[in-house]
């Protein structure tokens, strides 16, 4: 693999690996592979700075050792052989020029150390161990100048030796001083501080003290701290430096070493650079870049992960409205966004299922993957950006695309259980792994947001398995992401996942990210978790991500208890009469129009009970965010409960409005075209007896087929449907339309038990729906 160029870590590594480090060959060679290993990883971070590294440790005790062995650099790349083969080179150069001789001299000492004790180099190790052999030794000119190099280099090795042990201690004695210089202050002088603006120079210096405190921690402690004094300090610091909540921050010191904390919100102060993806339904890669560099734009080739993906450095004209784009040649996309979908790995003619498409990055992209064939359900929950998803649909001409406006949580009892070859499912988050981009978030997000996130997300995983059909020849697969880094949002939820459903963590097929943490302060996950990935901006210059692929291994429904703070398992619970997917918290989908366009889930409003709960267990998980695993059952049956009995009443009505906004997608006529290749579909499925499920015209309705002859003719009911639909929008599906839907559907045991009675408990949530929007207009 190749090194970058000019990169500081391979020039650290090689100088220090002699001093401390077993010498030797193999070792010098290991050290290699570690920063291959390294780089590898980061290669994507080229343009930013460099991550992972701790910079105590570079700049501290071992940066002396470092400049001693300055002429290690020389040989960055070099082995024993190599070396072996120069020194007869050097040799003979020495009685020319001094100059080189000494400089020589001083890599054969070098050498001498890397080369250790390995055979290659046992005739040098023999002159060292006797030099008096050579004393003697009559071989002519020759031998008198090697007899002379080598007491040059005994000498340089000696002073080399000694200009070591000065190195060393000089670091102590800087050590010993920077230690005394520094303390925390005392509360009398936090609250002076607290008195005026921050003294941001002040804050900037006490930080880089604390971090190098905290990484030698034994050596510079202070007397009377201990370790949470400075990194309580520090938090405080960071947060008033970056302008973070201290939530937040805590959040953060929790899951980075100190050093790698100050990176990690550095590089939250920089945007991503802007990236582009070819549409390959519509453009070439090659040919594009020619194009826009042509306009004036210079980019280049993402890297090799992406055969797809462009990083444009500057631009002369903007990027979002060039012919090309407008034509949809390409998609503004961060290159974090193209991650999950190389993970879904989409395949021609499948059927999939986008849960929360808005704005359609990536909806577009499995559209050009599958080649436009098959079937994507694009879900969005929020009708303001519905118009966004349904443009850039357009605009990049993706035909096989159906967009529907339900809440995901939902989709399971309309778009049918057990249907979908994958779903992708890039869940509402709290966006702290996009902070460079929409820094209000900073601020914003508080213990209860996360705790309300993490609820939905494992209501929504759970739905995103259930639309999966196990048995699906060429898929079986849904992928989770997410734009958060935040532990209880990710790997949480897959272990949630884990725990409730028949699936396993499968590799993501990504060769770069970290894995996901199996272990979080008190947290164990399942071991496969680690299958996940993480990106990081300070570690891969991308949006923070977090990527897992779960394959449904059967369609079975694991029957485990639920533990705190954990939703409702729906489908293992009493099946709600109607068969929709019901969550814990349906009010708050219904009442989250009053301010649609907020991206997160802080607008979709817990029921009272839900919310104390919520609040409770943020309280309990002592800031962690996860929820903690185990508590009192008389706790589990608790608040939530209730809730959900209340809600399985309301949604034995049927929800008018909302649920039926499914649009058609481009300028073609999708549902046309799904009833197409669904009808043939269907046929395959009927003759090999499975179940399906079906949408037509934002409605779906999958009854038994059986059911279907019963009702009578079809065209006549299908027609009643059309009708009512163009006209009054009358959304309330009759015994007619059911049918009518049931001849397009397919067949689910548990839709045949739907109850469509309008009016309601769910009627009035929509009503008080309205008055709200009415209150806010009024205000
Ligand atoms: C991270 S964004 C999706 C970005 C999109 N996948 C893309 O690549 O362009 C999450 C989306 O989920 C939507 N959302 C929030 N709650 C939802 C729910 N309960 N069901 C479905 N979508 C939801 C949000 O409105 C938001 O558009």
């Amino acid at each position: 693999m190749a090194l970058l160029p000019g990169k500081g870590g391979k020039k650290r590594k090689g100088g220090k690996g002699t001093p401390t480090k077993s010498p030797g060959k193999k070792s010098s060679k290991h050290d290699d592979e570690e920063f291959e290993e390294v780089s590898e990883e980061e290669v994507p971070t080229a343009g930013g700075k460099k991550g992972r590294g701790n910079a105590v440790e570079k700049r501290g005790k071992k940066e002396v050792p470092q400049k001693a062995k300055g002429k290690r650099k020389a040989f960055p790349e070099s082995d024993s052989d190599d070396d072996s083969d120069d020194e007869p080179e050097m040799e003979d150069d020495t009685s020319e020029e001094d100059e080189d001789e000494d400089a020589a001299m001083e890599m054969l000492g070098s050498t001498r150390e890397l080369l250790g004790s390995d055979s290659d180099d046992e005739d040098y190790m023999e002159m060292d161990d006797d030099p008096k052999g050579l004393e003697f030794s009559d071989d002519g000119s020759e031998s008198e100048e090697e007899l002379d190099v080598e007491k040059r280099s005994r000498k340089i090795d000696a002073q080399r030796i000694l200009d070591e042990k000065d190195a060393e201690a000089e670091m102590q004695l800087n050590i010993q001083g920077e230690s005394d210089d520094f303390r925390l202050p005392t509360a009398e002088e936090l609250e002076e501080e607290s008195k005026g603006p921050p003294d941001l120079p002040k804050i900037q210096s006490r930080i880089k003290e604390i971090v190098r405190v905290l990484g030698n921690f034994k050596q510079l402690r202070a007397e009377g701290s201990d370790r949470g004094d400075y990194t309580k300090q520090l938090a405080l610091d960071l947060a008033s430096y970056y302008g973070y909540n201290e939530f937040l921050m805590n959040m953060f010191m929790q899951m980075f070493p100190v050093a790698e904390v100050v990176e990690f919100l550095e590089a939250n102060e920089t945007p991503r650079p802007v990236c582009l993806r070819t549409n390959t339904l519509k453009a070439r890669r090659r040919e594009l870049m020619d194009v826009l560099i042509n306009r004036g734009v210079n980019l280049a080739p993402l890297g090799k992960w992406s055969k797809v993906g462009l990083v444009v450095y500057e631009s002369k004209v903007p990027v979002g409205a060039t012919p090309e784009y407008m034509a949809g040649h390409y998609m503004l996309q961060s290159a974090s966004s193209f991650l999950p979908v190389m993970a879904l790995a989409p395949q021609e003619k499948e059927r999939i299922i986008d849960m929360a498409a808005a704005p359609g990055g990536k909806t577009t992209y499995i559209a050009g993957l599958m080649k436009n064939t098959g079937v994507i359900y694009a879900n969005e929950l929020k009708e303001s950006r519905l118009p966004s998803l349904s443009a850039n649909i357009q605009r990049m001409g993706v035909t096989n695309t159906i967009i529907c406006n339900y809440d995901g949580r939902k989709l399971p009892g309309i778009l049918g259980k057990n249907t979908a070859d994958r779903v992708l499912l890039d869940a509402p988050c709290s966006g702290t792994g996009v902070i460079g981009k929409d820094p209000s978030v900073k601020v914003t997000k508080s213990g209860e947001d996360i705790v309300r996130c993490a609820f939905l997300q494992k209501e929504l995983i759970l739905a995103a398995i259930d639309m999966v059909d196990a048995s699906s020849k060429s898929g079986g697969y849904i992928v989770y992401s997410t734009c958060s880094v935040l532990v209880a949002e990710n790997e949480a939820v897959i272990d949630y996942a884990l725990r409730k459903r028949d699936v396993k963590v499968v590799s993501c097929g990504l060769d770069f990210g970290r894995p996901g943490y199996t272990r979080f302060r008190e947290h164990r996950f399942h071991p496969h978790v680690a299958n996940t990935r993480r990106f990081f901006p300070h570690a891969h210059n991308m949006d923070g991500f977090f990527v897992a692929k779960l394959k449904k291994i059967s369609n079975t429904i694991k029957t485990t208890p639920k533990e705190e703070n954990e939703p409702e398992d729906t489908a293992v619970a009493e099946e709600p009469e109607n068969g929709e997917a019901v969550s814990a918290d349906e009010d708050s989908a219904n009442t989250s129009a009053g301010s649609e366009d907020d991206e997160d889930v802080g607008s979709q409003k817990k029921t009272k009970a839900s919310k104390k709960k919520q609040k409770k267990a943020s309280i309990e998980q002592n800031g962690s965010g996860v929820a903690k695993k185990s508590a009192p059952a008389k706790e589990r049956n608790g608040s939530l409960n209730g809730a959900k009995t209340d809600h399985k009443n309301a949604v034995k009505q049927k929800k008018p409005g909302k649920q039926d906004r499914t649009m058609d997608a481009g300028n073609v006529n999708p549902t046309k075209r799904t009833e197409e290749e669904e009808s043939s579909e269907r046929l395959k499925q009927k003759k090999a007896g499975k179940q399906n499920g079906t949408v037509y015209a934002g409605k779906a309705t999958p009854t038994k087929h059986k059911k279907l002859k019963e009702e009578g003719p079809v065209r006549k009911k299908q027609k009643s449907i059309e009708q009512s639909e163009d006209g009054k929008k009358s959304l309330t599906p009759t015994k007619e339309n059911t049918a009518a839907h049931a001849k397009r559907g397919g067949v689910d045991e548990v839709q045949k038990k739907r109850n469509y009675s309008p009016g309601g408990k769910v009627k009035q949530q929509f009503s008080s729906k309205k008055h709200l929007k009415s209150k806010t207009r009024r205000k």
